[in-house]
């Protein structure tokens, strides 16, 4: 059963439980398209990588990747479990800010900062600036200097690792639009750069092979190919790393394609990989950071939807049409993600039949899930869409002016509302008339 394989429950009336709350009741009090988040497995995907480094008694830190999804009630969860947090745009600088996220654990990312946003992260204080590129550099240095401030800063490098992932979130690769080049000395001018800015200090590397990864061995071939770099600067600089930033990645279950490893084993193979070369090059061994995105909170979301047309076209296909689509969930569009799902109301039933989920938007590509096995199914039954967590609100658009869905969590066999469904007056809230 497709149940089975996703870590929610049917209850006795036959439908589905989303952290001991009935998606029905859901969705019938907070509306459809709705997102919802069991909080207690937000948790513990967030202890299994803290508590692991823990238990190694290695000196680490966290960071949730909020892009996966930034809002302030989740941007609270992460802080209440003692994670940090990795923004890459002011948007999410500003949330992790109206959230109360504590400045010193916030990380930025970003291939093309602006003066603006590096003028935030200063004023914010936060604890550290990822450099992406040479112009950040001197901008960074420049707004340092002028306001006789400091700043932790990691350089994003690009170690030419092409990771088992889909190519539009590679990262790693030689091709890549983020990082220094390692290969081509780029990495090496940037550390020559950085020597004169004093303001900038530089703490370490950082590193992010790309996303929805279910293997160890690229992320350790990245580690050996980044202490390569280090060992050149020790030779020649005496240069000694801090922080090696591992990034995230670390792939989640979508459907029954999807072999995912426990969280924990990417952090024992990472840390054997670091402690093995840190010895080899006789350096302490470095605080090791990683930025688990998708991994906190891609399984923990549930998308409902209420059915509405269907349409059969005989010997060819059944779909069912939904009412939302590429506007809440874009990555079946965008990279042809693959998604599984249960009639929440029949969570208990038999397959009988196959169906294709049509989104409702003007696309003929805004297709949700090819091919999915359901019992008999009718208009207004709930269609409840797995693994929905990460990249769906966070990616969500307006597009056909439709209006993003509300996100409810649930813990405790409580549901509470933390992102309000918008209204077409929030749709239509930015436009001006030209009469
Ligand atoms: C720099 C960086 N860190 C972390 C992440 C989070 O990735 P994921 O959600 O796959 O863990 C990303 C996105 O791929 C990223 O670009
Ligand atoms: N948005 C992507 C991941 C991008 C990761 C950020 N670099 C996804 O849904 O899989």
């Amino acid at each position: 059963m497709i149940i089975d394989r996703h870590p929610f429950t049917v209850n006795s009336h036959g439908h589905l439980e989303i952290g001991g709350v009935d998606a029905l009741s859901l969705a019938h009090d907070f509306g459809t398209p709705l997102y919802v988040y069991d909080v207690s497995l937000i948790r513990r995907n967030a202890r299994s990588f803290v508590d692991t480094f823990k238990e190694l008694g290695v000196n680490a830190k966290v960071a949730y990747a909020s892009k996966a999804f930034s809002s302030i009630a989740m941007l609270q969860v992460i802080q209440q479990e003692g994670l940090c947090l990795d923004v890459v745009s002011e948007g999410e600088l500003y949330t992790a800010v109206e959230a109360g996220f504590p400045s010193e654990r916030i990380h930025m990312h970003g291939n093309n900062k602006s003066r603006q946003e590096l003028q935030m992260a200063i004023e914010q204080n936060i604890g550290c600036i990822v450099l992406d590129n040479f112009y950040e550099i001197e901008l960074l240095g420049d707004l340092l200097d002028q306001q006789n401030k400091e700043m932790d800063v990691l350089m994003r490098v690009t170690p030419g690792v092409n990771s088992k992932t889909h190519q539009y979130i590679m990262t790693g690769n030689e091709d890549s639009k983020f990082g220094f080049n390692l290969k081509n000395g780029q990495a090496d001018k940037a550390f020559q750069l950085l020597k004169k800015y004093p303001s900038i200090r530089f703490k370490g590397l950082h590193c992010h092979i790309g996303s929805q990864i279910f293997e160890t061995d690229r992320f350790l071939s990245a580690t050996e190919i980044l202490f390569a770099e280090l060992a050149k600067w020790k030779r020649n600089d005496n240069y000694i790393p801090e922080v090696l930033n591992l990034g995230g990645g670390f792939g989640i279950r979508y459907t029954s394609e999807d072999e995912p490893i426990p969280y924990e084993q990417y952090v024992y193979a990472l840390v054997e990989e670091v402690r093995k070369q840190s010895e080899e090059m006789d350096i302490p061994l470095p605080e090791i950071w990683m930025e688990p995105g998708r991994a906190i909170v891609g399984n923990t979301g549930v998308t409902l939807y209420t059915i509405g047309s269907m349409k059969s076209i005989p010997g060819i296909r059944e779909y069912i049409s939904v009412d939302g689509g590429m506007t809440d969930n874009l990555r079946p569009a965008l990279y042809g993600a693959k998604y599984e799902a249960v009639i929440a109301n029949k969570a208990d039933q038999t397959p009988v039949k196959e169906v294709s989920v049509a989104g409702k938007c003007c696309e003929s590509g805004d297709m949700l899930i090819w091919d999915l096995p359901v019992p008999e199914v009718q208009t207004n039954d709930v269609l409840a869409v797995f693994s929905t967590g990460a990249y769906g609100y966070s990616m969500a658009s307006h597009y056909n002016r439709f209006a993003k869905p509300a996100v409810v969590f649930v813990e405790n066999k409580e549901a509470k509302l933390v992102v309000k469904r918008e209204s077409y007056q929030d749709v239509v809230k930015n436009d001006l008339s030209y009469l």
